[in-house]
């Protein structure tokens, strides 16, 4: 059979030019002679339908709206934020249960405090103080995304919970509010709430939506940098005069061993990006937070958009990965590593429509493919977590306001960053695990927003294909039939892969002798360069 025959939209290989390469994504005997159960296939801990019929309801809902422009694909902004006709409170449990399925929201636990169906009910029904719903109307949010809906008021009833629900969906305002509901007056006994997040970016993104929620109020928000945390070490007063606190686990870490700061008073812990806080690396320092964190009254929620299956009261939020519909998903085929650099500059000859995020797997080559590109007629920039704070911020605010058009990356920029209006993804470097896939895409595809991601797969990530391609078929992309056919790689094989990425040839279009020239002389400098510092980031 030529499975090539079978290709669709979202995929993308050149017969002609790769007839060599066919035989590397041919299927496996096993799974050529089954029908593949996509769901079972999909990591458990990324199943978020649990049931095979929502799937093949999608594929037929995404078949009837082939050739329709992704724009005006199910409303597109509407995905999560529906305007509901009706406030009045619930008059049934089964009002409650249709309310719930028309939102995709999936909830499990004992005794669930019900939904909100607006704003004004969640301010209402659960008193608010009155500056919230002000604040919410000054900075243009009308009306809760599902997350919102259902994970507030769960956490107003101060009971511990899990979200999931998918990037751009809105869990940040979810987990403020739910912090604002209990925290919203000084009170002179230091931090009572603390917001943990993986990345300064991230936490500094956390810190700026806190501070617009409590615009015009006495209640303050703490963002623990370098210089606060020595301004709080040298006087202590200082750290009376914070309500709350949005830090990244390293330097909350430093300042609770050098018995800088102090968590006694801590009521509401919040892990954003839980799943990679619960990893290697940093599980021990959230363990030290934990510790430190001895009030009896203590109340923990995670929130993630992928996040593995344990217990407490946990939301879903229904569409799966990230914006199903609002991003368009492809994988490219490029043969070898150079076809890579040969795909990025036809899509810049040909003219592309930027902002654009381009992830590649380390630091090394974030500044290889900068150099490539940095003489492509481009704005273009590199950051990553060797590149000074300073800079990293000066970068951050650049590619916000559109001054630079491509923005080269490493894992650092996968998760929560909240660019509006990144218009494409490229996954220069194929993910090395299928959550790192759906954080990477998430970046763009925000707020209903319509979006692009493009995987480039060379010969060598074939085995590990895929991952990628259950995930893409979850959320209702058309993927060809031969790919599904394909072998999934077992269990040691991802662990492998997200230990170690794929080894590749480096970025470069230089001939040999000059590159040789060149590692001469950067061996050199490197002696006199000192060690990279073990920083918070997670890459
Ligand atoms: N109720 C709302 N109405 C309108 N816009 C909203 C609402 N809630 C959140 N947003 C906007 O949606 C965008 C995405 O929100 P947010 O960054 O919280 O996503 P997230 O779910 O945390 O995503 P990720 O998993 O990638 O971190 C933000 O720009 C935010 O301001």
């Amino acid at each position: 059979m030529d499975f090539f025959k079978l290709l669709g939209a979202g995929a993308k290989f050149d017969k002609a030019r790769f007839k060599e390469d066919i035989s590397v994504f041919k299927p496996s005997k096993r799974a050529a002679h089954h029908t593949v159960d996509v769901v079972d296939s999909v990591p458990k801990e990324l199943d978020f339908f649990g049931d095979h019929g929502r799937q093949q309801q999608q594929q037929q809902q995404k078949k009837k709206t082939a050739g329709v422009p992704t724009s005006q694909l199910s409303g597109s902004a509407s995905q999560y934020i529906h305007t509901e006709d009706d406030h009045s409170p619930f008059q049934s449990e089964s009002e409650v249960a249709e309310f719930l399925k028309k939102h995709r929201i999936k909830v499990t636990g004992s005794d669930v405090p019900h939904p909100v169906k607006s704003f004004d009910m969640l301010c209402k029904e659960h008193e608010f103080p009155a500056f919230v719903q002000r604040n919410l109307q000054k900075f243009g949010f009308r009306q809760p995304t599902p997350i919102q809906m259902q994970a507030v008021p769960i956490a107003v009833h101060r009971r511990d919970l899990i979200a999931n629900a998918p990037t751009g969906s809105g869990k940040t305002l979810a987990f403020l509010l739910s912090i604002l509901h209990d925290i919203n007056t000084p009170e002179k006994e230091g931090f009572r709430a603390v917001v943990v997040s993986p990345t300064r970016e991230l936490a500094t993104q956390i810190y700026e939506h806190m501070r617009n929620l409590t615009f015009g109020q006495k209640v303050k928000t703490c963002l623990m940098t370098k210089k606060a945390a020595t301004l709080q070490a040298e006087d202590p007063m200082m750290r009376q005069r914070y309500d709350i606190l949005v830090t990244t686990p390293l330097r909350l870490v430093h300042s609770i061993q050098k018995g800088e700061i102090n968590l006694k008073h801590v009521r509401r812990l919040v892990l954003d990006e839980a799943d990679t806080l619960m990893e290697k690396g940093f599980l021990e320092q959230v363990d030290e937070i934990l510790a430190a964190c001895t009030s009896p009254n203590l109340q923990i929620s995670l929130f993630s958009a992928t996040m593995p299956s344990s217990d407490p009261v946990r939301v879903i939020i229904g569409a799966m990965n990230s914006a199903t519909d609002t991003i368009d998903q492809q994988l490219v085929y490029v043969g070898q590593e150079e076809g890579k650099l040969v795909e990025v500059r036809n899509m810049i000859a040909s003219g592309f429509k930027p902002p654009c995020l381009i992830f590649v797997q380390s630091i090394d080559r974030a500044q290889e493919l900068f150099r490539e590109l940095v003489f492509e007629g481009i704005n273009v920039d590199v950051i990553h977590s060797d590149r000074t704070q300073t800079q990293r911020n000066r970068i951050i605010q650049k590619f916000r306001s559109g001054a630079l058009w491509v923005l080269i990356c490493t894992e650092l920029m996968a998760r929560g960053i909240d660019f509006k209006g990144v218009n494409m993804v490229i996954n220069y470097d194929f993910p090395q695990s299928a959550q790192s896939y759906i954080h990477r895409i998430g970046r763009t595809g925000r707020a209903g927003r319509a979006g692009k991601a493009i995987t480039y797969i060379t010969k060598e990530d074939a085995p590990y294909l895929r991952v990628i391609v259950n995930v893409m078929r979850q959320s209702g992309c058309d993927v060809p039939e031969w790919m599904l056919e394909m072998k999934n790689p077992t269990n040691n094989d991802r662990k492998k892969l997200k230990k170690k990425p794929v080894e590749r040839k480096d970025i470069s279009t230089k001939p040999n002798y000059a590159k040789k020239r060149h590692q001469k002389k950067a061996d050199g400098q490197s002696k006199a360069k000192k060690p990279r510092a073990k920083s918070d980031d997670s890459e």
